[in-house]
């Protein structure tokens, strides 16, 4: 299949890195939000990435005009007609893609290929809403995206290989690495990272040490270039609870419960970096 425009729906970190890689790549990309304002803010970071790029010899001034000139608004999901892919990365609530998902299959092409870069929640459950569960198919980008090689590429119960091999082909075109793995909860990444973010959140929660501390240890100790609450921050707090609880109902699991502490701070509105505020606080 021939993949020459994509659509992104949702501007924050994920979805804002996606149309960028994607609009270096050389595709047409409409990228769209609830709302004008996430928009604009999703198009401002991708501006300042671009503009990092151009400063450090990456890419010419011309370059960086022509992927900016390749994304195009949208605060409406009819403008799905146009993708032959689509790419969801709205917040990580089963109800919210699911009606998405409704919405897109009413409105995208017949051919269209309706990927989601859920962290975590199944693939089968989100195809299952839709009338072409053989083009369903996760696409899991990892943050930040324009840095990250990795994209997991999951298979619902009913993905056609049709739709897995169109997906990792555009993967490749976007100079990233498709690593393929079944449909389970959390898939890999997120079943092997989050339990260890989890664990760590318990170790601040029962006094163990600091966080300066734990985070010391991940990082001296283990080689991470973050450590796991710092990346927490990183990913945002409402994220990993999210997924904490994904892997909980998912394998029914006491061993996959989320710290309270972490169920905390998103009750506060600490939801991490993107909110100025989570285990560290940011300006
Ligand atoms: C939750 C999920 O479902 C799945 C996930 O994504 S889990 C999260 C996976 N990601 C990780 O684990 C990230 C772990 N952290 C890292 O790899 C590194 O700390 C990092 C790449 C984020 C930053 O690297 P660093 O060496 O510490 O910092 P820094 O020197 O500032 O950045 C390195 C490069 O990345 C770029 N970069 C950093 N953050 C960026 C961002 N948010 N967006 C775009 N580019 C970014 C910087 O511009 C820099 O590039 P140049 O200097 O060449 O311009
Ligand atoms: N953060 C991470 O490290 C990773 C996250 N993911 C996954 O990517 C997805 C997005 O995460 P992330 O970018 O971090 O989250 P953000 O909170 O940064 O962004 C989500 C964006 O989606 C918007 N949105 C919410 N509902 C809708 C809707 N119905 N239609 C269109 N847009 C909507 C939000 O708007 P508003 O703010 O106005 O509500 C916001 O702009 C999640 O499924 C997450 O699990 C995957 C890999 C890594």
């Amino acid at each position: 299949m021939d993949i020459k425009h994509v659509m992104v729906i949702g501007a924050g970190q994920m979805g804002g890195g996606i149309a960028q890689v994607c609009a270096q790549a050389g595709f047409d990309v409409t990228l769209n939000d609830i709302s004008e304002e996430a928009y604009e803010k999703g198009l401002g970071v991708i501006t300042k990435n671009l503009s990092r790029g151009v400063e450090k010899g990456r890419m010419t001034e011309e370059e960086k005009e022509a992927a900016l000139g390749r994304i195009r608004k949208s605060t409406d999901l009819s403008d799905a007609q146009h993708a032959d892919l689509i790419i969801e990365a709205a917040v990580e609530k089963m109800a919210i893609k699911q009606s998405i998902f409704k919405q897109l299959d009413e409105h995208a092409q017949e051919h269209a290929i309706l990927s989601t870069n859920t962290s975590a929640l199944p693939i089968t459950e989100i195809a299952a809403v839709t009338n072409r569960p053989g083009q369903v198919i996760g696409m899991h980008f990892m943050n930040p995206v324009p840095v990250m090689k990795l994209v997991e590429i999951i298979r619902g119960l009913a993905t056609t290989d049709e739709t897995y091999q169109a997906v990792e082909e555009m993967t490749r075109k976007l100079s990233k690495t498709p690593v393929e793995v079944n449909d389970y909860p959390g898939f890999v990444s997120n079943r092997v990272l989050m339990p260890m973010i989890n664990e760590a959140i318990f170790t601040l929660y029962e006094g163990v040490a600091t966080k300066e501390a734990i985070d010391e240890v991940m990082k001296l100790g283990m080689n991470h270039p973050m450590g796991p609450l710092q990346l927490a921050d990183f990913i945002g707090l409402d994220t990993c609870l999210y997924i904490m609880e994904v892997l909980q109902d998912g394998f029914g699991d006491p061993k996959y419960r989320p710290c309270p502490l972490l169920r905390k701070y998103v009750n506060a509105g600490w939801l991490g970096k993107k909110s100025g505020r989570g285990f560290y606080i940011y300006e």
